[in-house]
């Protein structure tokens, strides 16, 4: 790219980040003066569509100015902030300075000091997050909260979803490069042949379950499992938001119908529909051990409907012929993603066969955009790529943390279309709603409207 060219870039994107940090400002203006409650997780289309555009747009910034060796570099060390920030999270540096006064900070000794760790360290690791602006450093070894950090503070299940990256999930991170450029495993969609097995030689769900080795190991793998458990449910609560809201997907359109949940796990995407859209009715289904885990849930949650059937559940496994035919909906979220193409075909030819012409497959995963674009999907305003560039960019990590936990997939629309197509489907629609995952639509391949 000449010079010229460059700085053509530059302005271009200085103009779009102008624009759309007006629009962030008028919306939080708008919030304001509505004296609504406002949550970020759900934001207004205009503000969710301004707040990637200037992620984008700054990431792409970043990469036209600052010189390509430095910011490689800089890119190939990303793993201690990463480590950084799992230390805090598993030390609780958030709750520690939860209460403290903003513009005085607390004393790094008495950080140290509550949370056991070597101050001068301690102070580096926090350092290292003041400067991506997780924690402020307020005056010379006095630190807070930050924006950011303060969303940590006695928030457990949001602390877990970073603890849970930063263990054993991580250690398999560090293995992909083994599997990769082996002739043999590179090529394998196997659940054997996966960076987790390379670095534990057992899958991630068994290491999760099984109790092993001397009473320390226990311990630790005991906690690892709690800890995923809840980071399960402070994931769940940053991405599930989008997902429900009627103006993201019809679901109030669906009226009384029958929404089959397979691999539904405890049924939490049905609790929380069945709470906001009253009329409609559900049959979970996953694995009998889960099914059993499910029942104590909703006879906890929501008795009424359990008493009154509008909730059943069986155990099913979704290789096997699918018993609940002609529903109106199955629904599988999170599914798809941990399988390879030819257990998703399988998985989709088995609910294929039950449909009617009328049914409807909604998968629920994230969905991947690629910077080329796709038709299905929203593309960023120029001069940014197709997927809003930096604020794609979790998703695209997310891809490769199923490729080193089960050699799964995030995929694209295409992707996805594509395998519908094999198990006799045909993806409807992509329903982009307001955070990282997407609803997709599938009917039966013979069915005109
Ligand atoms: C990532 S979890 C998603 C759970 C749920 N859909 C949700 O969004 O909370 C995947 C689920 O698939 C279930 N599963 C795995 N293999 C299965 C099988 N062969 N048949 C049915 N369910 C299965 C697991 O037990 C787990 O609950």
């Amino acid at each position: 790219m000449s010079k010229a060219e460059r700085a053509q870039k530059l302005r271009s994107l200085v103009h779009l980040l102008a624009e759309a940090a007006e629009v962030v400002i008028r919306e939080w203006e708008t919030e304001d003066d509505a004296n609504s409650h406002y949550d970020p997780l759900l934001p207004s289309a205009k503000l969710y569509q301004a707040r990637r555009t200037l992620v984008g747009t700054c990431g792409m910034c970043i990469d036209i100015v600052q010189e390509p060796q430095s910011r490689l570099m800089e890119m190939a060390m990303d793993q201690y902030v990463a480590r950084a920030l799992h230390i805090a999270a598993e030390a609780r540096i958030a709750d520690v300075l939860a209460a403290i006064d903003p513009k005085e900070g607390m004393p790094i000794t008495d950080i140290a000091k509550t949370v056991h760790v070597e101050e001068r360290k301690l102070a580096r690791v926090l350092r290292c997050l003041c400067t991506v602006h997780v924690f402020i450093e307020v005056k010379d070894l006095h630190f807070a909260n930050s924006v950011t950090s303060q969303v940590l503070a006695n928030n457990d299940p949001l602390c877990c979803w970073l603890l849970t990256n930063g263990q054993a999930i991580y250690t398999a991170s560090d293995k992909l490069p083994a599997v990769l450029f082996n002739p043999v495993k590179s090529r394998s969609y196997s659940l054997e042949e996966t960076a987790f097995q390379e670095a534990f030689n057992t899958s991630y769900w068994e290491y999760l379950e099984t109790d092993v080795g001397e009473p320390d190991a226990v311990a630790k793998r005991r906690q690892e499992r709690e800890v995923f458990g809840l980071a399960m449910v402070g994931g769940g609560r940053v991405h599930a938001p989008p997902l429900y809201a009627a103006t993201d997907y019809p679901w109030g359109a669906l009226g009384t119908a029958t929404i089959v949940d397979v691999g539904g796990g405890v049924g939490g995407m049905s609790l929380d529909l069945a709470r906001r859209f009253p009329e409609l009715r559900f049959v979970l289904q996953d694995r009998r051990p889960t099914i059993a885990q499910a029942r104590e849930l909703w006879q906890r949650e929501m008795p009424d409907a359990v008493m009154s059937g509008r909730i059943q559940m069986m155990a099913h496994d979704f290789f096997a012929p699918q018993p609940v035919a002609n529903a109106d909906v199955y629904l599988m979220r999170y599914v798809l993603h941990d399988w390879p193409d030819a257990e998703c075909v399988t998985i989709l030819t088995q609910l294929r066969a039950a449909m009617s012409r009328t049914s409807r497959i909604l998968t629920a995963d994230q969905a991947i955009h690629t910077t080329a674009g796709s038709a299905y999907l929203t593309r960023a305003p120029e001069p940014l790529p197709a997927n809003y560039g930096f604020a794609h960019v979790l998703a695209n990590a997310r891809d490769l943390n199923m490729m080193a936990l089960f050699n799964g997939m995030e995929r694209t629309p295409e992707q996805l279309g594509a395998l519908a197509e094999k198990a006799g489907l045909r993806l409807v629609k992509v329903w982009e709603c307001r955070g990282m995952v997407a609803i997709t639509e599938m009917c039966r391949d013979d069915w005109d409207e």
